[in-house]
């Protein structure tokens, strides 16, 4: 086969895949398109010359970038530091939340819309898995609101397993599936490399709702043997934001009352819950570790949901801002996620005003406009260590050790919940920080750092690959960080943005 044929291949497996990702028939792409179905079987099969005008008309057509630019190499960025960042800029609704409703919108039989979800990979992962499994969704504007329907049955033969795999929040389709399914398989969850993360609290959790778990071969076997329902209140070994998630879904169809504690209050569980309720399902104890669920059998209603603002997001941005001493308005900040981290920041000589308190979309979050400021910080007396919630949270906990780096004195940043993420963060060595490795959970940071421009592969986990690329920012000169893929994973168009601050970022692939 010849190469440009082989190329033409590729390109039409992409729009077949993009296609059948957006729901649509081939005579449906073809209208859009203004041509036959018969072209568009053609170029999906690599029988027809592409021009690059034909290339960007189904990039848009199919809202997709993977086509408009016609290869799929590693992405990088090439960054020139020191420039000084102003200006101000939104804080997009979360990856977590945004992963979650996801997963809670095979609850519904009705449509759900879900508005301004971030458009990151880790949801394009679940929406290819939603489309693979028969759910049809769309994204309806720029404003990034995504429609998404549900068929009556599912048909988990045809799973995309390879996208599945890539993400953790896979996870979260055990708590809607044990409702409509006696026997099924999942596979194996990915998300960030942090060590071993168990999934056995999310195992114990579902057992009460007849939920039995055999791991093989790569994947999850469940069954469930409908004669088991809760008959007290579910105690979750570990206050995770996961299990708890699922325990809540698998709740949500549960016809009865079900009390989960011990469980997480965090962000991404708060929206869910806000979703239940708009489905019909009145969850109590919102923003506490006892939830109380009031389940219904069936969920059939057309529900239309705002997930909140990033709390980890906003926290990256204040850290751009502190590590290029620039004044930034991190705007729609959810105060309520960040209180820790900014009293610890303050203690640190943090120079910042917030404004008055004003609601997210989903009526519930609270949000501010936080304006930081140049300035002059220390180290802080106490060792930075995260909690669950309202604790600091632990994907805040990497900031710290960049914001540590430019602050006078030695900060000791302790992560005892991941097994093998304060490791990446000595990659800042890299960059010309003092940080060193006392144990796999604690890192010691001496500052201030004289940065140095450098090339750096992204970190296999995503708060520190970004740390990365906050101390990129900082370095005068040209650096590079290669593999991009995992901050894409959670963050929308991170480097545009900043550029819209003043940074100096352009992206690129490998030819
Ligand atoms: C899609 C999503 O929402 N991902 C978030 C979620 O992942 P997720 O809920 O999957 O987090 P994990 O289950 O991996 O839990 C985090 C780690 O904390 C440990 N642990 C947790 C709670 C506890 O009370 N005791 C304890 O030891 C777990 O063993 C694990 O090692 O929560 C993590 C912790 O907030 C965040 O980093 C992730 O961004
Ligand atoms: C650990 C994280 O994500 P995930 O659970 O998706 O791996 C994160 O968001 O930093």
């Amino acid at each position: 086969m010849s190469d440009a044929h082989d190329y033409l291949r590729r390109i039409g497996g992409l729009i077949r895949a993009s296609r059948k990702h957006r729901g649509w028939t081939q005579a449906q792409l073809a209208e859009a398109l203004g041509t036959s179905q018969s072209a568009v079987n053609r170029i999906e099969h690599g029988h027809q010359n592409l021009s690059l005008d034909m290339l960007s008309r189904i990039g848009d057509a199919l809202d997709s970038e993977i086509v408009s630019i016609g290869h799929t190499g590693p992405m990088h960025l090439r960054i020139v530091g020191g420039q000084q960042l102003s200006g101000s800029i939104d804080v997009r609704s979360s990856k977590n939340a945004g992963v979650a409703l996801l997963c809670a919108s095979l609850l519904n039989k009705g449509r759900t819309t879900l508005r301004k979800v971030a458009r990151i990979e880790e949801v394009n992962r679940i929406l290819e898995v939603l489309g693979s499994i028969g759910v049809r969704t769309r994204w309806l504007n720029d404003e990034n609101d995504l429609e998404i329907t549900r068929p009556a049955t599912l048909d988990l033969s045809t799973m995309d397993v390879e996208a599945a795999r890539r993400t953790r929040s896979i996870l979260m389709f055990l708590g809607p599936l044990l409702h409509e399914l006696d026997r099924f398989e999942l596979p194996y969850a990915g998300g960030c490399d942090l060590g071993t993360r168990t999934i056995e609290p999310t195992l114990t959790a579902l057992r009460p709702f007849g939920l039995a778990v055999k791991a093989h071969e790569g994947f999850y076997h469940a069954d469930v043997d409908r004669e088991i329902v809760p008959t007290r209140a579910i105690v979750l070994t570990e206050r995770g934001d996961t299990v708890t998630e699922n325990v809540l879904m698998a709740a949500a169809r549960h016809p009865g009352v079900t009390v989960i504690r011990n469980a997480s209050s965090n962000y991404m569980v708060q929206d869910l819950c806000f979703f239940l309720g708009e489905l019909g399902v009145r969850v109590d104890g919102v923003g506490t570790t006892t939830l109380t669920v009031h389940g219904v059998a069936e969920l059939d209603r057309a529900v239309d949901y705002a997930p909140s603002e990033d709390p980890i997001e906003a926290m990256s941005l204040i850290a751009a801002a502190i590590v290029t001493s620039s004044e930034i308005t991190v705007c729609r900040a959810p105060i309520e996620f960040l209180e820790i981290e900014l009293a610890t920041l303050e203690e640190m000589g943090l120079d910042y005003t917030r404004s008055e308190e004003y609601p997210a979309a989903n009526g519930h979050t609270r949000l501010v406009d936080l304006t930081v400021r140049p300035s002059t910080l220390r180290a802080p007396l106490d060792k930075i260590h995260p909690m669950p919630f309202p604790g600091l949270n632990i994907d805040n906990l990497p900031f710290f050790a960049v914001i540590a780096a430019v602050a006078s004195g030695a900060t000791l940043v302790h992560d005892w919940v991941y097994e093998n993420r304060a490791i990446y963060l000595t990659e800042l060595t890299k960059l010309g920080a003092h940080v060193k490795l006392l144990d796999p959970h604690r890192v010691y940071v001496e500052g201030p750092t004289h940065w140095s421009a450098a090339e750096v592969i992204c970190p296999p986990a995503l708060r520190p690959a970004v740390v990365i690329l906050l101390a990129m920012l900082a370095a005068k000169g040209t650096s590079v960080l290669r593999n991009i893929y995992v901050i894409d994973r959670g963050y929308e168009q991170l480097a545009q943005r900043l550029n819209l601050l003043g940074a100096r970022i352009e992206t690129f692939r490998d030819l």
